[in-house]
């Protein structure tokens, strides 16, 4: 029996975002030891085991399949893993860590603003200086598909660690391919993204391997992970609507031209209605019901919406088998 593996960012800028995604699901990560200790559980799932790793190891364990699960970036996964499509499944966008990959020129380059501008300079660049133009990145295989996508051939990638946006100044390389936020980093270094030069939309996400070894104790651990993770999105988008209205049926018939579902049957008051509505059409919703006679109408956020059919554990298993 094989447990089920989970990978989390140990530090960075997801880490702490992804602790609160489980306990948003009811799932408490227990560090034993503290920030040292690289393994895991979550309290109450005895057949799972966390495995604590940097953002960019996540996406490599993902790979060769070493963890069955993983909370990393789309950046990283599009980037580290090789065919992603066949080796990994993305379960679920998780709302945090929103970034962009881009292609950066120094805004002195006032006549750069496309990536069709840039392949002119490219070419340019090599006739009038015999070298081609350097892009620092730690993107290179996003990068290299993304320039070939706009035809720009005359280039060469220099490999950069860390503090990419300071290397046109430092004079490394002319260019570069960086991941942003706010945008701060590359204003603070007179960088300018091009205007169709957003290579990817990152975020963090939820991501299976199809490498993994699923066993039947994994994949029954992995469904009762996404259940709660499952009940806890439909949660957030759902509202309970509770009134008293003339006509029971009519009432249903009237909200449910708003998505506003009957989900418990009641027996006892043949007036009362109870219907999940979604977030958006909730005062919609309250409206119909006041012309259905009622005089109050009350709305209620919810912890879960468990349902029989789980949208994330259902594709992950026709993909790994089981
Ligand atoms: N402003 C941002 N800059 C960089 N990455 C971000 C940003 N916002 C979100 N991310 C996401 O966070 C991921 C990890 O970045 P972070 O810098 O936090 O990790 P790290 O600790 O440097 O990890 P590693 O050592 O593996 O590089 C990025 O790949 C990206 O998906
Ligand atoms: O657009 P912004 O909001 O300014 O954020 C972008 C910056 O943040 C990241 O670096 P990080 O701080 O993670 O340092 P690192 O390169 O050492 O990982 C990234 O590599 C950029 O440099
Ligand atoms: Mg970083």
């Amino acid at each position: 029996m094989s447990k089920l593996i989970i990978a989390i960012p140990s530090k960075g800028r997801l880490q702490e975002n992804t602790h609160a995604f489980f306990g948003r699901a009811g799932l408490k990560v227990d560090q034993p030891g503290g920030a040292r200790n690289y393994r895991g559980a979550i309290k109450g799932l005895h057949n799972v085991e966390i495995a604590f790793l940097s953002a960019s190891e996540i996406a490599r364990a993902l790979s060769e399949g070493s963890v069955h699960f993983g909370v990393t970036g789309l950046d990283l996964v599009e980037e580290n893993i090789s065919d992603p499509a066949n080796n990994v499944h993305v379960v679920t966008p998780l709302g945090f860590g929103p970034a962009d990959v881009v292609v950066a020129v120094p805004k002195a380059w006032i006549d750069v603003e496309s990536m069709a501008d840039l392949s002119d300079v490219a070419s340019d660049f090599r006739s009038r200086h015999g070298r081609r133009l350097r892009v620092a990145t730690k993107y290179v295989n996003l990068t290299r598909a993304f320039f070939a996508r706009h035809g720009i051939a005359d280039y060469r990638i220099v490999e950069s660690a860390g503090a990419t946006e300071g290397a046109p100044a430092a004079g490394s390389a002319e260019l570069i391919v960086d991941i942003t936020t706010t945008g701060s980093t590359l204003h603070a270094n007179n960088l300018k993204i091009l205007a169709d030069g957003v290579m990817l939309k990152s975020q963090a996400n939820l991501v299976a391997s199809l490498n993994a070894d699923w066993s039947v104790t994994a994949l029954a651990a992995a469904r009762a992970i996404l259940d709660r993770v499952a009940a806890e999105e439909a949660a957030r988008g759902i509202r309970l609507v509770k009134a008293v209205v003339d006509d029971r049926t009519q009432a249903l018939r009237s909200v449910s031209k708003v998505g506003a579902i009957q989900r418990f049957s009641e027996s006892d008051d043949a007036n009362r209605v109870n219907v999940l509505c979604p977030k958006d059409a909730v005062a919609d919703c309250a409206q119909l019901l006041i012309e259905e006679g009622a005089d109050t109408v009350t709305v209620e956020t919810l912890d879960y919406v468990f349902s029989r059919e789980n949208p994330l554990f259902t594709p992950l298993k026709e993909k790994v088998g089981g």
